[in-house]
C-alpha cells in the first residue's frame, strides 16, 4: 500500500467523477500531530527509542531527514513501519541541508529545546505549514528566551543556543498554543529546575506526548486549569510508544460520509478523542455508531440540521475538523453559523466551494460568543452557509491540508466532473489517501505529476 502512495506527488492531478456515496471501511493511525513530535522528543533520550502506529505521511519524511541531518539514525520496519530513532550520535547538522527544509512543516522549531540540550545549539529553517493566518513564533521565542536562550535572526531562519543553559522558568502563555505548549514540554524536561506553565493547551496530541516524556525519565505533573509543573531531570532514557490515533483524519472520513450521503467504518477512531465532534455530528443528523476498534460514520437518509458552531482550543471543537464539516453543511437544510476563533483565515477554501454551488458568506464580525482575538481586525473569520445547495463539479488548486481535502469531499458529493491540480499536499497528513477513496467505491484518475 505504502509503495503505490509514492505515486502521489505535489503535482499530482485528481479527475474526480463525483455522485457516489462513499461507502465501506478505513483505517486511521498515529496522528500527524503527534507522530512528529514524539520522533523530536527521542533526541532528548541518551538511547534508543522505538515509535508505534506511525503513519507514512510528508510530515514523517521530513522529520525524518531532519533527525538523520543530526545525526539521529532512523529506521523504518519494513513490515510493520514501527520506528526506531536512535539519537547516541546526534551532531551539529549542515545549515545548508537544513534550510532545504524551509517551507516544508511546523515541527522544526520544536526542534530547538531538544538540540540544546543534546548538542548545544540549534539552526531552524523558517517554517511551513497550512497557510490559514500568519502563524507567528512569538511565543516560541519568548518561552525560549525564558529558559535562557539566545535567539538569533538569520536569513532563511534562526540559530539558537543557551550559553549559560536551559533553566526552569515561571511561563504564561497567552493564549493556550499547542505549538508553544509543546515547545515548553520539549525544553523543560532536561532544563534545570522547575518550570510552571500557565495558559498551557491540553489537547489530546499533547497528552500523549506528555507520555512519551513520562516514559522517557521525565517528571510531568498536567494539574487543572491549565497549568503543567515540570520538574528538570539531567538524562532522559528512550521509550516504546504506541501513537494516538488520528482524529482529525477521522473527521475529515467522517464528514465525506454525510457530504456524499455514505457509510465509513473509520478503524481506529477514538470516542474519548473526539467527544466534541461526536455531539455536533449527531446534532448536525449524522449516524454515529461506536465501537471498540473504530467509528461507524453515517447518513441515515432524511434531511441534515443546520449548526450554529465556534472552533476553539480543546475540548472546544478542534479547528481542523472545520474545514471538512463545512463541505458537509452545504448540504444541512436551513442556514448553519461557524465562527473560526483559531486561525484567522481560515475560510479561503469556501471559494471553491461557492464554483462548486454551495452558498457560503464570510464575514468580519464574531459571529458567536467564544471570545475572539480577530473581531474587529478586518480578518473574515464568520462563515454563513445557507443548505442544502447541490453541488457540482470545478477545477480546483488545492490550497492547504484540510481546506484541500475538503474539496475532495465536495468533488465526491457533486455531480459531475471536477479536476484537482496539487493535491500533493494532502500527503502531508493523509496517508493512503488515494487507496482509501479507492476502497471506499470513489471514482477518479490520478495522473502522477513530478
Ligand atoms: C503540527 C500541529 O500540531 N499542528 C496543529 C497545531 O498547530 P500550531 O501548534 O501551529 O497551532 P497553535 O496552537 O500554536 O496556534 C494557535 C493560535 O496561536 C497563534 N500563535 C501560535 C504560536 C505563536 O508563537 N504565536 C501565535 O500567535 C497562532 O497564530 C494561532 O492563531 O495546533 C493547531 C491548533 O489546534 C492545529 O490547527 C494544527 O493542526
Ligand atoms: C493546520 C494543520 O496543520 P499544520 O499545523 O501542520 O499546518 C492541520 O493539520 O490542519
Amino acid at each position: 500500500m505504502g509503495a503505490s502512495e509514492e505515486k502521489v506527488r505535489m503535482s499530482s492531478v485528481l479527475t474526480i467523477r463525483g455522485g457516489i456515496p462513499l461507502t465501506g471501511k478505513v483505517t486511521v493511525r498515529g496522528a500527524k500531530n503527534l507522530v512528529p513530535k514524539a520522533m523530536v522528543a527521542a533526541l532528548l533520550g541518551n538511547e534508543p527509542s522505538r515509535l508505534r502506529n506511525v503513519p507514512e505521511i510528508q510530515d514523517v519524511d521530513i522529520v525524518t531527514s531532519l533527525l538523520q541531518l543530526h545525526g539521529v539514525a532512523v529506521e523504518r520496519d519494513a513490515t510493520t513501519g514501527d520506528l526506531t530513532l536512535d539519537p547516541t550520535n546526534a551532531k551539529t547538522a549542515r545549515v545548508a541541508d537544513i534550510d532545504a527544509h524551509a517551507g516544508d512543516s511546523r515541527i522544526p522549531i520544536l526542534l530547538c529545546g531538544p538540540l540544546i540540550h543534546s548538542i548545544g545549539e540549534a539552526f531552524i529553517p523558517d517554517l511551513g505549514g497550512c497557510r490559514i493566518g500568519d502563524r507567528p513564533i512569538d511565543y516560541h521565542l519568548d518561552v525560549l528566551r525564558q529558559f535562557g536562550a539566545v535567539v538569533d535572526k538569520r536569513p532563511g531562519g534562526i540559530s539558537i543556543s543557551a550559553p549559560r543553559g536551559l533553566r526552569g522558568a515561571k511561563i504564561t502563555l497567552p493564549y493556550p498554543s499547542v505549538g508553544a505548549t509543546e515547545q515548553v514540554l520539549l525544553t523543560a524536561t532536561r532544563a534545570e529546575g522547575v518550570t510552571e506553565l500557565k495558559g498551557a493547551a491540553i489537547e489530546p496530541e499533547i497528552m500523549d506526548l506528555v507520555a512519551v516524556l513520562q516514559k522517557m525519565g521525565a517528571i510531568i505533573a498536567v494539574l487543572n486549569d491549565r497549568t503543567i509543573r515540570i520538574e528538570g531531570v539531567p538524562e532522559l532514557g528512550g521509550y516504546t510508544h504506541r501513537a494516538l490515533s488520528d482524529r482529525n483524519e477521522a473527521a475529515s472520513w467522517a464528514s465525506a460520509a454525510l457530504a456524499t450521503h455514505g457509510d465509513i467504518f473509520v478503524e481506529g477512531a477514538s470516542q474519548r478523542d473526539m467527544m466534541t465532534f461526536l455531539n455536533v455530528y449527531r446534532k448536525l443528523g449524522g449516524g454515529l455508531s461506536i465501537e471498540d476498534e473504530g467509528i461507524r460514520f453515517f447518513h441515515p437518509g432524511g434531511k441534515l440540521s443546520p449548526l450554529v458552531l465556534e472552533t476553539d482550543v480543546h475540548p472546544g471543537f478542534m479547528t481542523d475538523w472545520q474545514q471538512p464539516l463545512v463541505v458537509a453543511l452545504t448540504q444541512a437544510e436551513g442556514v448553519s453559523i461557524v465562527h473560526e476563533t483559531v486561525y484567522e483565515n481560515r475560510f479561503g477554501f469556501t471559494e471553491a466551494l461557492g464554483r462548486m454551488g454551495a452558498t457560503i458568506q464570510l464575514h468580519r464580525e464574531c459571529l458567536g460568543s467564544v471570545p475572539c482575538r480577530f473581531g474587529q481586525r478586518n480578518f473574515l473569520h464568520s462563515a454563513v452557509i445557507s443548505g442544502a445547495t447541490p453541488l457540482h463539479g470545478a477545477d480546483f488548486d488545492v490550497p492547504d491540508l484540510r481546506g484541500g481535502f475538503s474539496h475532495l469531499i465536495a468533488a465526491l458529493a457533486a455531480d459531475g466532473v471536477s479536476r484537482a491540480t496539487g493535491v500533493g499536499v494532502i500527503r502531508r497528513g493523509y496517508e493512503y489517501f488515494t487507496e482509501k477513496l479507492g476502497a471506499l467505491g470513489a471514482d477518479f484518475d490520478l495522473e502522477e505529476g513530478q
